[in-house]
C-alpha cells in the first residue's frame, strides 16, 4: 500500500487510482494530522481526490467511445493463432529448431534470429510452442512499438525473467523480489521508493568524485597492462567488468572492493563476484530463452544460477547490515552534516532492509555488464573511427586542461561530443536487443489480436542500420545528436530507446551516464585508442559479447 507522501506525488502524475489515495488518507496516523508537513500533504491529499474522482468521470465517457471503436478493430482483427511464426511440431514444439546439429536457430546469436524472423515473418511475428515458457511476440517496426509503450498503462508489466522471479518468489521468501522482476502495485511501491533516491540529480552529484576515482584506477591500469608494444592483454575485457563491478558496488553497497589494484587474489570474494555476475547473465539467457527443463528438473545451469545468486545475495545482505549498523551506531550531527548515499537513503526511506538487498542484487546484476560492454563497444567505435576520435580528443584537451586534477560535474557537463559519441555507439554498436513488455490490454497490432498479458519482445535489430529511421544509417556520425544534425537526426521517436521508456525506464541511467561518461573523457583525455586486427566479432545472448579479445593498442597523449 502507498504511503500518504507516495501517493500524492502519484496522483499528481495521473498513477495513483481514488481507492489508492483514499487508502493512504484513510491509513494516515491520526497523530500526522497535527505536523505542519503532513498537513500541507494531507490537504494535497483532499485535492487530488477530488481531481481524481472528476477525472475518473470524464475518463469513464472517453472509454466508454474507445472501446465502442476498440471492440469494433478487436473483432475486424486476425486472431492470435494466426500470427505468423514457424509451426511448432507435435511434442517438440519449436525446441528443435534451437537444437544441435541441425537446429536452424542453433548457435545462432540472438539478434539475427530477431531478424530472421523479421524478414521472415514480419514486423509482429510469434516465437511459441517452446517447453515450459509462453510464446514470445516479436515486434520490430517503431510505430508498433510506439503502440504498445503507449498502452502499457500505470504499471507497465515486463515478465520474462522467469528465473528470477523464480528466485525470489521461492529459494529467498523471505526477501523482496527485486525491482526488475516484481510487477503490479509491488512494483509501484518499491519503484516510487527507489526514484526517490536514484532518478534525482543532487544524489548523483555527490558521486562524480568517487567515480571519478575509480576510473582513475582504470586509466593507471591501463597503463600497467600494456605490453612493449602498447597493446592490452587478452584479458581486457576482465578489468573493464572490474572497474564496472567496483563503481557499481560503491553505489549499491557503499564499499570499496579494490578490485583494480594489481595484486587482487583470484580466490577473493571479491575477485569471485565478477565470476557470479557473467555467470547471471548467461544462466539467465539460457534457462529464460533458450529451450530448458530447469522447471521441471534442477539442470546444470540452474544450479549454476542459484550458486551465484546465493553468493550474491550474502554478500549484498553483508554489507547492508555493515550500512545499517554505521548509520545506528554514527551520532546524528555527524549525520546531518553530510549526504546520505544511495544506500542510506534507501535504508532511511524503507526502513526495510530487505529493499536495499533487492535493490543492491538489481544495481549489481543490471549494472555492471551493460556499463562494462558500454565501454568496451565506446572504445572499439571510438578505434575504428580515429577522425572522430580526434574530434573527441580536441574536446577534451579544451574541457580538462589538467589531467592531474578529479573531473567536475560543470565539466562532465562540457562534453557534449563525448555523449553525442556515446549515444552513437549505443545506436550502431547497440549493447541490448531491445526491451519487453506484456500487454497492459488487449491490443489490435499490425491487424492481429493481442491478448492482454501477452509477452512481447520489442526488438531494435533492424532499425538501427535502416535508412528509413537513420540517414546515412551505415556511418559513425555523432554529429547527428548534436545541434546542427537535424538531416541525419533519428526519423522516429521509438527507433531509439537504449534506456527504455516510460515509467519504467532503465532506474540506473544517471549513474550509467556519470560512469561512463567519466571514464571514457580519462581514458581518451590520457590516450589513443587503435585496433589493428581484424574487425572484431560479436555476438548476442541477452547483451552485446566480444567473441575476439580486446586487444586494443593503447598509446600515451601526454
Ligand atoms: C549502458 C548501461 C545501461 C543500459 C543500456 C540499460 C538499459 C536498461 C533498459 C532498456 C531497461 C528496461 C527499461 C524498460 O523496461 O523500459 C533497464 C531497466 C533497469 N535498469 Fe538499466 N541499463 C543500463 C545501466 C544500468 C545501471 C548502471 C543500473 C543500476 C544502477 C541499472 C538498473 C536497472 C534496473 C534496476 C532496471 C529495472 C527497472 C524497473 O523494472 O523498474 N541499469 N535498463
Amino acid at each position: 500500500m502507498l504511503r500518504l507522501t507516495q501517493a500524492v506525488p502519484a496522483a499528481i502524475r495521473g498513477q495513483a487510482s481514488e481507492g489508492v489515495l483514499s487508502r493512504a488518507l484513510q491509513q494516515t496516523p491520526l497523530r500526522l494530522f497535527y505536523y505542519h508537513s503532513f498537513t500541507s500533504h494531507i490537504t494535497a491529499a483532499q485535492v487530488c481526490l477530488s481531481a481524481v474522482r472528476l477525472r475518473s468521470t470524464v475518463t469513464a465517457v472517453n472509454e466508454d467511445v474507445r472501446e465502442d471503436t476498440a471492440s469494433t478493430d478487436w473483432e475486424q482483427a486476425r486472431p492470435y493463432s494466426a500470427i505468423p511464426g514457424p509451426t511448432p511440431l507435435p511434442i517438440l514444439g519449436n525446441a528443435h529448431h534451437f537444437m544441435p546439429p541441425f537446429g536452424k536457430y542453433n548457435g545462432i546469436n540472438l539478434a539475427d534470429v530477431m531478424k530472421s524472423f523479421n524478414v521472415e515473418y514480419g514486423p509482429v511475428a510469434k516465437l511459441g510452442g517452446l517447453p515450459g515458457r509462453a510464446d514470445f511476440i516479436i515486434i520490430s517496426e517503431p510505430h508498433l512499438i510506439e503502440q504498445v509503450l503507449r498502452t502499457e498503462g500505470v504499471w507497465p508489466m515486463r515478465k520474462g525473467a522467469d528465473s528470477l522471479e523464480y528466485y525470489f518468489r521461492n529459494i529467498r521468501k523471505n526477501y523482496r523480489v527485486s525491482l526488475a522482476s516484481s510487477q503490479g502495485q509491488e512494483w509501484q511501491e518499491f519503484r516510487t521508493a527507489v526514484n526517490q533516491v536514484m532518478m534525482k540529480p543532487q544524489n548523483t552529484k555527490q558521486y562524480v568524485e568517487p567515480i571519478d576515482r575509480v576510473s582513475q584506477e582504470f586509466v593507471d591500469r591501463i597503463r600497467a597492462m600494456r605490453d612493449g608494444n602498447n597493446e592490452l592483454p587478452d584479458q581486457f575485457f576482465d578489468e573493464i567488468s572490474k572497474w564496472a563491478l567496483e563503481s557499481i558496488t560503491y553505489v549499491a553497497l557503499d564499499t570499496k572492493l579494490g578490485l583494480l589494484r594489481g595484486d587482487l587474489d583470484p580466490n577473493s570474494e571479491s575477485y569471485k563476484m565478477i565470476d557470479a555476475v557473467h555467470t547471471v547473465f548467461e544462466s539467465m539467457y539460457k534457462l529464460d530463452f533458450l529451450p530448458s527443463l530447469w522447471k521441471q528438473v534442477s539442470t546444470p545451469t540452474y544450479r549454476k544460477f542459484i550458486k551465484s545468486m546465493n553468493f550474491f545475495t550474502e554478500m549484498s545482505t553483508k554489507y547492508v547490515n555493515m550500512a545499517m549498523e554505521r548509520l545506528q551506531s554514527t551520532p546524528r550531527s555527524e549525520l546531518e552534516d553530510r549526504p546520505y548515499s544511495v544506500l542510506e537513503n534507501l535504508l532511511l526511506r524503507t526502513e526495510d532492509p530487505n529493499m536495499a538487498v533487492a535493490m543492491a542484487l538489481d544495481m549489481l546484476l543490471a549494472g555492471v555488464d551493460t556499463t562494462g560492454t558500454g565501454v568496451a563497444t565506446f572504445l572499439y567505435q571510438l578505434a575504428t573511427h580515429p577522425e572522430q576520435q580526434q574530434k573527441l580528443q580536441e574536446e577534451l584537451d579544451r574541457v580538462i586542461p589538467d589531467i592531474n586534477k578529479p573531473l567536475t560535474k560543470e565539466q562532465l557537463e562540457d562534453m557534449r561530443y563525448l555523449r553525442a559519441c556515446i549515444k552513437e555507439t549505443m545506436r550502431t554498436m547497440p549493447i541490448i536487443l531491445g526491451n519487453a513488455r506484456n500487454a497492459g490490454k488487449d491490443l489490435v497490432l499490425g491487424g492481429y489480436q493481442i491478448p492482454e498479458g501477452t509477452l512481447m519482445m520489442m526488438t531494435y535489430r533492424g532499425l538501427f542500420d535502416n535508412e528509413k529511421y537513420f540517414p546515412r544509417a551505415k556511418e559513425f556520425l555523432p554529429e547527428r545528436w548534436l545541434p546542427g544534425g537535424e538531416a541525419l537526426k533519428c526519423k522516429h521517436p521509438f527507433a531509439f530507446l537504449p534506456f527504455g521508456f516510460g515509467v519504467r525506464k532503465c532506474v540506473g541511467k544517471r549513474f550509467a551516464d556519470l560512469e561512463m561518461e567519466t571514464v571514457l573523457a580519462k581514458t581518451f583525455r590520457n590516450f589513443s585508442v587503435e585496433w589493428n586486427r581484424p574487425p572484431a566479432n560479436t555476438t548476442f545472448h541477452f547483451i552485446l559479447k566480444f567473441l575476439d579479445p580486446l586487444k586494443f593498442t593503447v598509446k600515451d597523449r601526454v
